[in-house]
């Protein structure tokens, strides 16, 4: 049995590495889903709450409030599955909550790639605004180094630098998901780079 968690700053290709996994039958838990969920719970848009709710969520229920919510979603595909991936992982609490219930079996995998490359990738996605424009691309990221992810980034089992082709970063995440950690090699991780 293994967990897979993934950490990134956007557009590092965190979204890309859940392709490959749903494409390889392995379940995805998106920690966003979460809170997206709460947002419909309490009769508000997503698209427009998501930061607030993830704060309230937060201050109501504990610093791991979205990975303790994510649990009982993990555990649930585990009953059909070896392997699950959980996507986009953003603070050291909810990484501890994670390595307190699954210990070794849950593998942290840190996906990084330079500031422009990632910029230029997501000026290609172009899925909402801060895609298109560095400032906001700039500010989402310090929000998400603010939640600590940069200390999370520091913690992981497998660093997975994205400045590849595309297809490269697909065959090394599905050696990751068949084979398991240790048939990745691991890179050095640049995360001072990356703020
Ligand atoms: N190695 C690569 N070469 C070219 N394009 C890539 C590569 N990796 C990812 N991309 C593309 O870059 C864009 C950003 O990747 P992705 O959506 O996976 O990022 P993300 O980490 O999920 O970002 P966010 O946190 O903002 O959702 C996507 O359009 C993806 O297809």
């Amino acid at each position: 049995m293994k967990v897979i968690g993934t950490v990134g700053l956007p557009g590092s290709g965190k979204g890309e590495a859940a392709s490959v996994a749903r494409e390889a039958g392995v379940p995805v838990v998106t920690m966003g889903d979460v809170i997206r969920n709460e947002c419909r719970e309490r009769g508000l848009d997503p698209a427009e709450h998501h930061g607030r709710i993830a704060k309230a969520l937060r201050e109501e229920e504990g610093l791991d409030a979205i990975a303790a919510r994510s649990l009982p979603l993990i555990e649930a595909e585990l009953e059909d599955s070896d392997v699950v991936l959980v996507d986009g992982l953003r603070s050291e609490y909810e990484l501890d909550r994670f390595e307190d219930a699954f210990g070794d079996d849950f593998v942290l995998v840190s996906i990084e790639a330079p500031f422009d490359l990632r910029a230029e990738r997501l000026l290609d996605r172009g899925r909402d605004d801060s895609d298109v424009d560095r400032e906001a691309l700039k500010e989402r990221e310090e929000r998400e180094l603010g939640f600590g992810m940069g200390t999370v980034m520091d913690r992981a089992d497998v660093v997975i630098q994205n400045t590849d082709s595309l297809e490269r970063f697909r065959e090394r995440i599905q050696t990751l998901l068949q084979d398991g950690p240790d048939a990745v090699e691991s890179d050095e991780s640049e995360v001072e780079g990356n703020a």
